[in-house]
């Protein structure tokens, strides 16, 4: 087996220039590089990386920092002052974070910095590409590097690429405000597995994904592009034994017990000084539990921890001075010369420190109001041995889709939170011991080795499943050789479908207009010798007409029920009356009252019933429900209920593109048939091909034809290439 190559922004330690230059280096803080630390340790490979701001270190300390971090196997990915300005500070942290977390209103007026962001992840898939060897897999992190998926896709065709969010993924609603949002798609789609934490993020991934660039969603995967990318949820955990064990250790039971020794109660906080954390929220709580409950005054303490984060993004310093402010107003109002209500500690702490904390307190507040995962919530429970303490979770942290047994809250109802402070404290020990062991069933049960071990295992399934070749565009040299065979051919017909393969989808059937490169296209095979065109479409007779009349080619409406000969008039297949007409369009006219954006298409024979330009969920849905109704209600009719690309249609049994086969075969004179098409109305007309004929399927859906390309543009290159000489 390859090696893992682990790629994100931060490494999991930090160097900086120490007293007169000298390399210091330092364990960074933060969820990821925290938490991928075990995994990297225990998996091998390398992990490649920024290794901070190594301003103030001479050329010699760089190298000697190299050699320092591959040691670790570390690979690090130097960032310029002004990329770490505009890249890290700007685009990532200024722009995706506040997005990602539901906080649209702290976007600038201008969005910038793309340039430089996308400069860096393409230095970052530079960078793995030199690292990669073959059989390894590439494990791609977090909202800092989007584009790296695709960028080294194109770099290593062959290459498994995973990626995992570690934040979480917004509902399409926010994500589309963003004006980069189809790079970004578009970059993540590169990988063969995406990984979320929780199946909220999954769907709303999916659905920016079916909204934005029109990819085919399922429940775990997309197809996009002739590929299939996989969807998994994976809530990561933290290294449990590790927390369980140094909070057994005497050193960490001697400081609990110190910090305990004074014998208040303590509520404690730990964050990253972060606008998501929800630290402002859970301190105007704690003012409403002193407020609400005086007979606590002097009863408890709130030992606050916040990590500096971020320092040179605005908001993180003016989060910094609100937070001061607030701290400074409580003690204010409450603090006696024998008691602070608050211990406000700006600084990390080392691991020892922590969980003397985790182990002292009464009950932990995690209160963010948005939060990808939260790691604190699970290494409080991982530092209790004891079995005691209360954790109490906003339930806008992923980690309450999995930790069910905290008391969860809704940080934005403030007076509700100091409630649930209030409770926690005084929650009886049957119950406070019931939870924490379900609690530590859970983390301890999936931790962080577990989380990483399934990903890597996901993510050679997918290899082993070859899924993503399945529909992907022939071989160039594949599509050569037919097209040359085509070429040679004495008599040549050409069946092509209209929509979705000769031009793109439109939003309504009218705006489909053939363009003046199409017309002359067609004109110009019409007139290659020995070559016959046929358009075969479930259209109307009267949109060929008007658009295809004056060309000399067989024109094919409504699926072949009528067909009008190069040069000759309209005749049509002669259908037994539909008695089910009307109430199939009465069917129809209420599903389209209620589904805004749809619309109905009424033909000599059948009834379509387009979604294209309804909300895409909501259409699908309303689609589905329609074929159930129409399917019981036809069920004695000789009709076809026929789900198409966002197009429900009901046709008269018998009467499909087949048809078109015999009548460009009609003559006899042995022409070799081409036929095109993309969905699965055309999959009738491959089906009546003659053997030897050519098929040829326009984009990624599944098909019987042999041939296959990628889009309307590339089956327009293939039809140009059939004027060149033989
Ligand atoms: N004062 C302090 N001193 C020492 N250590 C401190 C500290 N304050 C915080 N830490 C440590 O930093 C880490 C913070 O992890 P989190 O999961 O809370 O969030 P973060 O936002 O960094 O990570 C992102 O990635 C993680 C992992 O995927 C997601 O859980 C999260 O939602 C997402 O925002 C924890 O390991 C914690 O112990
Ligand atoms: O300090 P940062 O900016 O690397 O962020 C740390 C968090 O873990 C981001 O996921």
């Amino acid at each position: 087996m390859g090696r893992l190559l682990i790629v994100s922004n931060r490494l999991p330690v930090t160097v900086k220039a120490g007293r007169g230059g000298a390399v210091e280096i330092q364990l960074s803080t933060g969820g990821l590089a925290t938490g991928m630390k075990g995994p990297h340790e225990r998996l091998g490979g390398l992990w490649i990386g920024w290794p901070g701001d190594l301003e103030g270190l001479s050329a010699a300390a760089r190298d000697e920092a190299d050699a320092r971090l591959a040691e670790h196997r570390l690979v690090p990915v130097p960032l310029s002052a002004d990329e770490i300005a505009r890249y890290y500070e700007g685009y990532s942290n200024a722009i995706l974070w506040p997005l990602f977390h539901y906080s649209a209103a702290r976007l600038p007026p201008e969005v910038s910095g793309f340039d430089v962001y996308e400069r860096v992840n393409a230095r970052f898939a530079g960078a793995v590409a030199d690292q990669w060897r073959e059989g390894d897999l590439v494990w791609i992190h977090d909202y800092q590097l989007m584009l790296v998926p695709a960028m080294l896709r194109e770099r290593l065709p062959g290459a498994r690429i995973g990626f995992f969010l570690h934040i979480p993924f917004p509902s399409s609603e926010i994500f589309r405000l963003l004006p980069q949002r189809e790079r970004l798609l578009e970059g993540l789609l590169g990988a063969d597995l995406l990984g979320f934490h929780t199946s909220t993020f999954v769907r709303h991934f999916a659905s920016s994904a079916l909204r934005l660039v029109g990819a085919t969603t399922e429940v775990d995967r997309v197809r996009w592009r002739g590929r299939e990318v996989r969807l998994g949820v994976f809530p990561m955990g933290i290294d449990a034994a590790h927390f369980d064990a140094l909070a057994r250790s005497p050193e960490v039971e001697e400081r609990a017990r110190a910090h305990r020794a004074e014998g208040t109660p303590i509520l404690l906080g730990i964050d990253r000084l972060d606008y998501t954390k929800g630290i402002q929220r859970r301190l105007l709580a704690y003012e409403a539990l002193l407020r609400a409950h005086p007979e606590l005054r002097k009863k408890v303490r709130l030992v606050q921890v916040a990590v500096p984060s971020r320092e040179n993004v605005e908001a993180y310093r003016e989060l910094r001075d609100e937070v001061d402010a607030l701290v400074g107003r409580i003690h204010g109002e409450y603090a006696t010369p024998g008691w602070s209500p608050i211990h406000y500690l700006y600084r990390g702490l080392a691991p020892p420190d922590l969980v003397a904390l985790y182990r002292a307190a009464d009950a932990v507040l995690v209160t963010p109001l948005r939060d990808g995962m939260n790691l604190v919530a699970k290494e409080f429970v991982a530092a209790r041995p004891d079995g005691d303490g209360v954790l109490v979770l906003s339930e806008f942290a992923g980690a309450a889709a999995e930790l069910a047994e905290a008391l969860l809250v809704n940080p934005y109802d403030v007076e509700h939170t100091a409630e649930v402070f209030h409770r926690a404290l005084t929650l009886p020990e049957d119950e406070r011991r019931t939870r924490m062991a379900l609690l530590r069933e859970r983390v301890l049960g999936h931790d962080v080795h577990g989380w990483a071990r399934a990903f890597v295992a996901a993510l050679e399934q997918v290899e082993a499943a070859g899924g993503r070749v399945e529909t992907a565009p022939s071989p160039p040299a594949v599509l050569r050789a037919a097209l040359a065979r085509a070429r040679a051919a004495p008599r040549l017909g050409l069946l092509l479908d209209y929509d979705g393969t000769l031009v793109p989808f439109a939003p309504t059937p009218d705006l489909a207009a053939p363009d003046p490169a199409l017309l002359e296209l067609l004109r110009a095979l019409a007139a290659r010798p020995g070559t016959q065109v046929h358009l075969v479409s479930g259209r109307r007779r009267e949109s060929l007409q008007r658009w295809f009349g004056a060309l000399p080619l067989g024109l094919h409406a409504e699926h072949g029920l009528w067909a009008r000969p190069r040069g000759g008039t309209w005749q049509a297949v002669p259908i037994p009356e539909a008695r089910w007409r009307a109430p199939v369009l009465g069917i129809l006219r209420g599903f389209t009252d209620r589904t805004p954006g749809s619309i109905i298409e009424e033909k000599t024979a059948g009834l379509a019933w387009h979604y294209r330009s309804a909300d895409p969920e909501y259409g699908a849905a309303q689609a589905k429900e329609l074929s159930l109704h129409l399917t019981e209600l036809l069920r004695e009719e000789p009709v076809e209920i026929l789900p198409g690309d966002r197009v429900l249609e009901v046709r008269p049994r018998g009467v499909d593109k087949g048809r078109a086969v015999g009548l460009a075969l009609g003559a006899g004179d042995g022409s070799l048939l081409v036929a095109m098409g993309d969905d699965r109305t055309d999959e009738d007309l491959f089906a009546a091909l003659p053997e030897g004929s050519l098929a040829i399927h326009v984009g990624p859906a599944p098909s019987r034809a042999a041939l296959r390309v990628a889009d309307v543009r590339a089956a327009r290159a293939a039809l140009a290439d059939l004027l060149s000489p033989a």
